[in-house]
């Protein structure tokens, strides 16, 4: 079940957002099986509670790669955001360093990288679209390490970019001083349509990408859009230093499995040799205690950022934050767990049947 914040959020972005704007965000790829599978089956798990712990104060502090944060609720990647409010990126960067959570700026960030940086004003890392031209990315991957960036975060699950059929009658054109605003002046004066070819995704890129990132940016990689034990060992043994087990929510493989089915498999297989972060249809603080008792070491959430962004600017991004936050705080009391190094998996019962 969504929180309320999070619905009353969703609502009202429906209402005030241009149709198509709202439909970009909120689809899914093909027949959004995945999209729709991908909320409940959070919920298919049950829980095992401890009883009569302290938990009069919940510690939700936590460290990812060397870096404090606040709570283990982080900021997706989520693309053109200045589309749901004009201070875009800005926005949600503040919002994050309000919370004191992890912010991941996308490639397609529609405000540029340095003011992003600036707003966030603490620790974020920098989501990375391998594109066809690798100077290109080269170069804004350096930019985002000049500008402090402390991870990258390459995603593995778009080769090609999935196709939405809602939006596809009405696709939204991304106005290209939103779409080139951080790639222009890397593309000397290329026409926008050729310089909007060079920056797709490259389907040719391998798992050597890792390797090359860390090389040029001195930086730690993570591979996002992991759904399997054994390619999250291929990521690692790349020189991956993590991975994020995510369908891209919905967005790319239809009929891929929900993150919440695939997180304990790829816990399993990565054993400890780097943090395993999740996300997809993340929507309470139930399920963020699902994930963190199965071995995350942070979620994601996407669309409930941007639905808090598109009703209330950096107050309604924060708000989102603060109220996942909060509310797994509370769960976390009912369970008895006073901290996130209490949460382990023997408080999940999984679903009865893998499917
Ligand atoms: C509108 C939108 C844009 C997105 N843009 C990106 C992106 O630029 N890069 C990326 O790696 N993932 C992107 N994602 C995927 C998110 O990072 C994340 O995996 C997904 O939204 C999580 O699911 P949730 O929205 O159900 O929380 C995008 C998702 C949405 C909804
Ligand atoms: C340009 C797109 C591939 C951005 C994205 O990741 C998405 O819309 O899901």
């Amino acid at each position: 079940m969504t929180l309320l914040p999070l619905q009353a959020h969703h609502d009202q972005a429906q209402e005030t957002l241009p149709p198509e704007v709202y439909e970009y965000y909120a689809s899914g790829a093909g027949a959004e099986l995945t999209l729709q599978e991908q909320e409940q089956a959070w919920a298919r798990f049950r829980l095992r509670p401890r009883v009569l712990r302290d938990v009069s104060t919940v510690d939700l502090t936590t460290t990812l790669l060397g870096t404090p944060f606040s709570s283990p609720v982080a900021v997706a990647p989520a693309a053109f955001q200045q589309l749901a409010h004009p201070d875009g990126e800005l926005a949600v960067a503040r919002a994050a360093r309000a919370t004191g959570s992890l912010y991941v700026c996308s490639t397609r960030a529609s405000r540029p990288l340095e003011d992003v940086a600036a707003a966030a004003d603490g620790p974020w890392w920098f989501q990375v679209y391998n594109m066809r031209d690798r100077d290109l990315t080269a170069a804004l991957v350096r930019r985002a390490a000049a500008a402090g960036a402390r991870a990258l975060v390459v995603t593995g699950d778009t080769p090609v970019v999935g196709i939405k059929r809602r939006v596809s009658g009405t696709r939204i054109s991304v106005p290209d001083d939103s779409y080139l605003v951080n790639l222009e002046r890397h593309l000397a004066g290329l026409p926008a349509t050729a310089a909007r070819a060079a920056a797709e995704q490259d389907p040719s890129a391998t798992v050597d990408v890792v390797g090359w990132l860390r090389e040029i940016s001195d930086l730690p990689v993570l591979v996002k859009g992991v759904l399997r034990g054994d390619e999250a060992v291929r990521c690692l043994d790349a020189g991956a230093a993590g991975v994020v087990v995510s369908n891209h929510g919905g967005r790319q493989l239809d009929r891929a499995v929900p993150s919440a089915l695939a997180l304990a498999e790829v816990v399993r297989a990565v054993d400890g040799r780097g943090p395993v972060l999740v996300d997809g249809g993340v929507r309470s603080g139930l399920d963020c205690l699902v994930a963190l008792a199965l071995g995350a070491a942070a979620v994601l959430v996407g669309r409930p950022v941007v639905w808090g962004l598109a009703a209330d600017g950096a107050t309604g991004a924060a708000a989102a934050l603060t109220a996942l936050t909060d509310d797994l705080a509370h769960v976390m009391a009912l369970t008895g767990a006073a901290s996130l190094a209490e949460l382990d998996p023997s408080l999940v019962v999984p679903p009865a049947t893998g499917w």
